[in-house]
Protein backbone atom coordinates (compact mmCIF):
# COMPACT_ATOMS: atom_id res chain seq x y z
CA UNK A 1 0.00 0.00 0.00
CA UNK A 2 1.39 3.25 -1.11
CA UNK A 3 -0.97 5.52 0.58
CA UNK A 4 -2.63 6.17 3.55
CA UNK A 5 -6.35 5.15 3.19
CA UNK A 6 -8.98 7.74 4.96
CA UNK A 7 -11.21 5.22 7.47
CA UNK A 8 -14.91 6.38 9.54
CA UNK A 9 -14.20 4.92 12.00
CA UNK A 10 -17.97 5.68 13.32
CA UNK A 11 -19.25 1.86 13.15
CA UNK A 12 -17.18 0.65 15.78
CA UNK A 13 -18.92 2.14 18.31
CA UNK A 14 -21.68 -0.26 17.51
CA UNK A 15 -20.15 -3.77 17.10
CA UNK A 16 -23.19 -5.47 16.67
CA UNK A 17 -24.06 -3.26 13.28
CA UNK A 18 -24.18 -3.93 10.26
CA UNK A 19 -20.30 -2.14 9.13
CA UNK A 20 -18.26 -3.20 12.24
CA UNK A 21 -16.96 -6.12 10.77
CA UNK A 22 -15.91 -4.16 6.99
CA UNK A 23 -14.47 -1.32 8.95
CA UNK A 24 -12.42 -3.84 11.31
CA UNK A 25 -11.44 -5.31 8.28
CA UNK A 26 -10.14 -1.85 6.61
CA UNK A 27 -8.61 -1.10 9.78
CA UNK A 28 -6.62 -4.24 9.65
CA UNK A 29 -5.54 -3.92 6.04
CA UNK A 30 -4.26 -0.30 6.80
CA UNK A 31 -2.38 -1.77 10.21
CA UNK A 32 -1.00 -4.76 8.45
CA UNK A 33 0.46 -3.05 5.51
CA UNK A 34 1.45 0.42 5.91
CA UNK A 35 0.80 0.60 9.79
CA UNK A 36 -0.72 4.56 9.31
CA UNK A 37 -4.71 5.05 8.33
CA UNK A 38 -6.65 8.58 8.54
CA UNK A 39 -9.72 8.24 10.86
CA UNK A 40 -12.62 10.21 10.42
CA UNK A 41 -16.03 9.73 12.39
CA UNK A 42 -14.33 10.21 16.01
CA UNK A 43 -17.30 12.78 17.23
CA UNK A 44 -14.51 14.87 18.57
CA UNK A 45 -15.53 18.36 17.07
CA UNK A 46 -13.03 20.09 15.11
CA UNK A 47 -13.37 23.08 17.20
CA UNK A 48 -12.58 21.51 19.93
CA UNK A 49 -9.15 20.54 17.64
CA UNK A 50 -8.62 23.82 17.27
CA UNK A 51 -8.73 24.55 20.99
CA UNK A 52 -6.17 22.38 21.93
CA UNK A 53 -3.78 23.57 19.03
CA UNK A 54 -4.47 27.40 19.96
CA UNK A 55 -3.69 26.79 23.96
CA UNK A 56 -0.37 24.35 22.81
CA UNK A 57 0.89 27.82 20.93
CA UNK A 58 -0.38 29.67 24.27
CA UNK A 59 1.83 27.21 26.02
CA UNK A 60 4.84 28.00 23.46
CA UNK A 61 4.70 31.47 23.66
CA UNK A 62 5.58 32.00 27.10
CA UNK A 63 8.51 33.92 27.94
CA UNK A 64 11.83 31.99 27.50
CA UNK A 65 12.72 32.75 31.18
CA UNK A 66 9.49 31.36 32.44
CA UNK A 67 9.86 27.93 30.35
CA UNK A 68 12.94 27.32 31.87
CA UNK A 69 11.14 27.21 35.39
CA UNK A 70 8.99 24.76 34.32
CA UNK A 71 11.35 22.81 32.32
CA UNK A 72 11.61 18.69 32.24
CA UNK A 73 14.55 16.73 35.13
CA UNK A 74 16.26 13.74 35.61
CA UNK A 75 13.73 13.25 37.76
CA UNK A 76 10.73 14.12 36.74
CA UNK A 77 9.62 13.69 32.92
CA UNK A 78 6.92 16.64 33.00
CA UNK A 79 7.25 19.86 31.77
CA UNK A 80 9.17 22.44 28.91
CA UNK A 81 11.50 20.65 26.41
CA UNK A 82 13.73 23.57 25.65
CA UNK A 83 15.05 23.21 21.50
CA UNK A 84 17.42 21.04 20.84
CA UNK A 85 17.29 19.75 24.54
CA UNK A 86 17.97 15.96 22.84
CA UNK A 87 19.64 14.52 20.17
CA UNK A 88 18.52 11.07 18.78
CA UNK A 89 20.63 8.65 20.54
CA UNK A 90 22.01 7.55 17.07
CA UNK A 91 25.58 8.79 17.22
CA UNK A 92 24.87 11.65 14.50
CA UNK A 93 24.76 14.61 17.04
CA UNK A 94 21.95 16.78 14.77
CA UNK A 95 19.24 17.84 17.09
CA UNK A 96 15.65 18.08 16.03
CA UNK A 97 14.26 21.08 15.76
CA UNK A 98 11.78 21.39 17.92
CA UNK A 99 10.59 22.88 21.26
CA UNK A 100 7.97 20.35 23.33
CA UNK A 101 5.88 20.06 26.74
CA UNK A 102 5.95 16.78 28.16
CA UNK A 103 2.36 15.55 29.76
CA UNK A 104 1.77 11.81 30.94
CA UNK A 105 -0.76 10.30 32.56
CA UNK A 106 -2.94 12.31 35.10
CA UNK A 107 -2.40 10.94 38.55
CA UNK A 108 -3.58 12.61 41.33
CA UNK A 109 -1.12 12.84 44.56
CA UNK A 110 -3.15 10.49 46.80
CA UNK A 111 -3.85 8.14 42.91
CA UNK A 112 -3.53 4.42 44.66
CA UNK A 113 -1.16 3.70 41.47
CA UNK A 114 1.92 5.58 42.72
CA UNK A 115 2.29 3.76 45.54
CA UNK A 116 2.94 0.82 42.57
CA UNK A 117 5.18 2.61 40.44
CA UNK A 118 7.22 5.80 40.95
CA UNK A 119 6.57 7.31 37.61
CA UNK A 120 2.78 8.00 37.95
CA UNK A 121 2.13 11.46 39.50
CA UNK A 122 0.34 14.91 38.39
CA UNK A 123 1.50 16.92 35.74
CA UNK A 124 3.19 20.02 35.83
CA UNK A 125 0.62 22.88 33.82
CA UNK A 126 1.88 25.91 32.70
CA UNK A 127 0.85 28.53 34.98
CA UNK A 128 0.56 30.99 32.38
CA UNK A 129 -2.10 29.01 30.69
CA UNK A 130 -4.35 28.49 32.87
CA UNK A 131 -6.86 27.00 30.88
CA UNK A 132 -4.58 24.29 29.67
CA UNK A 133 -5.29 21.94 32.28
CA UNK A 134 -8.98 21.49 31.10
CA UNK A 135 -8.51 21.64 27.88
CA UNK A 136 -5.94 19.12 27.16
CA UNK A 137 -7.53 16.60 29.73
CA UNK A 138 -10.92 16.89 27.91
CA UNK A 139 -9.35 16.27 24.80
CA UNK A 140 -7.10 13.73 26.64
CA UNK A 141 -10.30 11.40 28.03
CA UNK A 142 -12.01 11.83 24.40
CA UNK A 143 -8.51 10.34 22.82
CA UNK A 144 -8.84 7.51 25.21
CA UNK A 145 -12.14 6.94 23.74
CA UNK A 146 -11.07 6.73 20.51
CA UNK A 147 -8.07 4.52 21.37
CA UNK A 148 -10.04 1.67 23.31
CA UNK A 149 -12.30 1.82 19.49
CA UNK A 150 -8.98 1.25 17.81
CA UNK A 151 -7.79 -1.41 20.40
CA UNK A 152 -11.36 -3.14 20.72
CA UNK A 153 -11.42 -3.66 16.64
CA UNK A 154 -7.65 -4.83 16.21
CA UNK A 155 -9.18 -7.76 18.87
CA UNK A 156 -11.78 -8.68 16.40
CA UNK A 157 -9.46 -8.79 13.72
CA UNK A 158 -6.42 -10.65 15.47
CA UNK A 159 -8.94 -13.06 16.37
CA UNK A 160 -7.92 -12.92 20.26
CA UNK A 161 -10.32 -12.80 23.21
CA UNK A 162 -12.05 -9.68 23.83
CA UNK A 163 -10.77 -6.65 26.56
CA UNK A 164 -7.27 -8.92 25.74
CA UNK A 165 -5.64 -5.62 24.62
CA UNK A 166 -7.84 -2.98 26.09
CA UNK A 167 -7.50 -4.35 29.59
CA UNK A 168 -3.99 -3.41 29.40
CA UNK A 169 -4.89 0.29 29.59
CA UNK A 170 -6.42 1.16 32.65
CA UNK A 171 -3.92 3.36 34.61
CA UNK A 172 -2.14 3.45 31.65
CA UNK A 173 1.37 4.88 30.92
CA UNK A 174 -0.30 6.88 27.96
CA UNK A 175 1.63 10.15 27.44
CA UNK A 176 1.78 13.31 25.36
CA UNK A 177 4.20 15.49 24.02
CA UNK A 178 3.18 19.01 22.83
CA UNK A 179 5.47 20.20 20.32
CA UNK A 180 6.59 23.49 18.13
CA UNK A 181 8.12 23.36 15.13
CA UNK A 182 9.72 26.37 13.53
CA UNK A 183 9.88 26.65 9.56
CA UNK A 184 12.99 25.29 8.24
CA UNK A 185 14.23 27.17 5.16
CA UNK A 186 14.62 25.06 1.96
CA UNK A 187 18.26 24.34 1.85
CA UNK A 188 18.73 24.07 6.15
CA UNK A 189 19.67 20.49 6.71
CA UNK A 190 17.93 17.88 9.50
CA UNK A 191 14.60 17.32 10.87
CA UNK A 192 12.33 18.74 12.85
CA UNK A 193 11.84 15.18 14.30
CA UNK A 194 14.44 12.81 12.66
CA UNK A 195 12.99 9.54 11.27
CA UNK A 196 12.11 6.97 13.97
CA UNK A 197 9.32 4.37 14.89
CA UNK A 198 7.09 4.71 17.36
CA UNK A 199 7.45 2.86 20.81
CA UNK A 200 4.59 2.86 22.19
CA UNK A 201 1.40 0.77 21.12
CA UNK A 202 -0.83 3.17 19.33
CA UNK A 203 -0.58 6.87 18.47
CA UNK A 204 -3.03 9.52 17.34
CA UNK A 205 -2.20 12.96 15.90
CA UNK A 206 -4.48 15.79 14.69
CA UNK A 207 -2.19 16.97 11.84
CA UNK A 208 -1.28 20.64 12.15
CA UNK A 209 -2.98 21.61 8.27
CA UNK A 210 0.61 23.16 7.52
CA UNK A 211 1.81 19.42 6.76
CA UNK A 212 5.57 17.98 7.29
CA UNK A 213 4.43 14.50 8.09
CA UNK A 214 6.27 12.51 6.30
CA UNK A 215 5.60 7.78 6.12
CA UNK A 216 8.29 5.82 4.77
CA UNK A 217 6.40 3.05 1.91
CA UNK A 218 7.62 -0.27 1.91
CA UNK A 219 9.36 0.17 -0.89
CA UNK A 220 11.66 3.35 0.95
CA UNK A 221 9.39 6.35 -0.53
CA UNK A 222 8.37 8.87 1.96
CA UNK A 223 4.77 9.89 1.80
CA UNK A 224 1.86 12.05 3.31
CA UNK A 225 -0.99 11.39 4.67
CA UNK A 226 -4.03 13.00 3.24
CA UNK A 227 -6.18 13.75 6.25
CA UNK A 228 -9.31 15.30 5.81
CA UNK A 229 -9.76 18.29 8.29
CA UNK A 230 -11.37 17.29 11.59
CA UNK A 231 -9.65 13.88 11.24
CA UNK A 232 -6.67 11.97 12.66
CA UNK A 233 -3.73 10.26 11.94
CA UNK A 234 -3.35 7.28 13.84
CA UNK A 235 -0.17 4.63 13.63
CA UNK A 236 0.85 1.12 14.86
CA UNK A 237 4.29 1.52 17.45
CA UNK A 238 6.35 -1.33 18.25
CA UNK A 239 4.52 -2.43 21.37
CA UNK A 240 1.34 -3.57 19.35
CA UNK A 241 3.73 -4.87 16.51
CA UNK A 242 5.40 -7.18 19.09
CA UNK A 243 1.49 -7.84 20.57
CA UNK A 244 0.59 -9.52 17.18
CA UNK A 245 3.58 -11.28 16.58
CA UNK A 246 5.01 -8.66 13.37
CA UNK A 247 1.54 -8.73 11.77
CA UNK A 248 0.48 -4.92 12.30
CA UNK A 249 3.28 -2.94 11.35
CA UNK A 250 5.21 0.25 13.30
CA UNK A 251 6.51 2.38 10.22
CA UNK A 252 9.17 4.91 10.25
CA UNK A 253 8.42 8.20 9.78
CA UNK A 254 9.42 11.90 9.85
CA UNK A 255 8.75 15.30 10.70
CA UNK A 256 10.36 18.28 8.02
CA UNK A 257 8.49 21.68 8.12
CA UNK A 258 9.57 23.75 5.13
CA UNK A 259 5.94 25.15 5.00
CA UNK A 260 7.35 28.89 5.90
CA UNK A 261 5.13 28.38 8.79
CA UNK A 262 5.10 27.94 12.81
CA UNK A 263 3.65 24.05 13.14
CA UNK A 264 2.27 22.85 16.42
CA UNK A 265 1.16 19.16 17.09
CA UNK A 266 0.36 17.03 19.98
CA UNK A 267 0.89 13.34 20.10
CA UNK A 268 -1.17 11.03 22.16
CA UNK A 269 0.92 7.83 22.96
CA UNK A 270 -1.17 4.86 24.39
CA UNK A 271 0.95 3.42 26.34
CA UNK A 272 0.08 0.29 28.95
CA UNK A 273 -0.48 0.19 32.44
CA UNK A 274 3.04 -0.23 34.46
CA UNK A 275 2.86 -3.75 35.06
CA UNK A 276 2.12 -5.19 31.37
CA UNK A 277 4.79 -7.51 29.40
CA UNK A 278 4.29 -7.04 25.89
CA UNK A 279 4.89 -10.52 23.94
CA UNK A 280 3.03 -12.25 21.61
CA UNK A 281 -0.43 -13.07 21.98
CA UNK A 282 0.06 -14.74 18.52
CA UNK A 283 2.33 -17.39 16.75
CA UNK A 284 5.67 -14.59 15.60
CA UNK A 285 5.48 -14.17 11.62
CA UNK A 286 8.66 -15.74 10.24
CA UNK A 287 11.69 -13.67 10.63
CA UNK A 288 9.54 -11.13 13.63
CA UNK A 289 12.02 -11.81 16.43
CA UNK A 290 11.79 -9.15 19.74
CA UNK A 291 12.20 -9.34 22.74
CA UNK A 292 9.17 -9.11 25.42
CA UNK A 293 8.49 -5.70 26.77
CA UNK A 294 8.21 -4.91 30.58
CA UNK A 295 6.12 -1.46 29.83
CA UNK A 296 7.17 0.04 33.68
CA UNK A 297 10.77 -0.58 32.86
CA UNK A 298 10.40 0.63 28.82
CA UNK A 299 9.11 3.83 30.46
CA UNK A 300 11.92 3.99 33.01
CA UNK A 301 14.72 3.90 30.21
CA UNK A 302 13.12 6.05 27.85
CA UNK A 303 13.08 8.74 30.70
CA UNK A 304 17.01 7.90 31.74
CA UNK A 305 18.36 7.82 27.89
CA UNK A 306 16.69 11.00 26.98
CA UNK A 307 19.85 12.45 28.67
CA UNK A 308 22.53 12.90 26.64
CA UNK A 309 25.20 11.45 29.06
CA UNK A 310 22.89 8.47 29.51
CA UNK A 311 23.54 5.16 26.89
CA UNK A 312 21.56 2.13 26.38
CA UNK A 313 22.60 -0.69 27.72
CA UNK A 314 21.99 -4.48 26.72
CA UNK A 315 19.19 -4.10 29.08
CA UNK A 316 17.30 -1.27 27.10
CA UNK A 317 13.86 -1.82 25.07
CA UNK A 318 14.51 -0.73 21.35
CA UNK A 319 13.27 2.77 21.60
CA UNK A 320 13.16 3.49 18.02
CA UNK A 321 15.65 5.11 16.27
CA UNK A 322 16.26 3.22 13.24
CA UNK A 323 19.65 2.06 12.98
CA UNK A 324 20.30 1.42 9.49
O1 LIG B 1 4.49 16.02 14.98
C1 LIG B 1 4.16 15.03 14.32
O2 LIG B 1 3.35 15.11 13.40
C2 LIG B 1 4.78 13.69 14.59
C3 LIG B 1 5.56 13.59 15.86
C4 LIG B 1 6.15 12.23 16.08
O3 LIG B 1 6.31 11.44 15.18
C5 LIG B 1 6.51 11.80 17.43
O4 LIG B 1 6.51 12.66 18.35
O5 LIG B 1 6.77 10.61 17.63
FE1 LIG C 1 6.54 9.44 15.97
Amino acid sequence: MERIPTIDISPLTNPAGPQYRSTVEQIMDACTSIGFLSITGTGIAPENIDQVRDTVKAIFDIDEARKWDQAITRENYRGYIPMGFFTPNDGSGAADKYEGYKLHFEAAEDAPIRAECALYGPNIWPREVPQARTVILDYWQQLDGVADLLLGALEVGLEIPPNTLRDAFRDPMTNMTLLHYPPQAPEERGYGIHPHKDTDALTIIAPDPVGGLEVQTRTGGWITPDCPPGGFVVNIGDMLELWSGGRLKSTPHRVVNRSGHERYSFPYFAVPRHDVVVAPLLPVLTGFDRPEVHCGHWSAEIWRTNWPDEMATGDTPELGTLTD
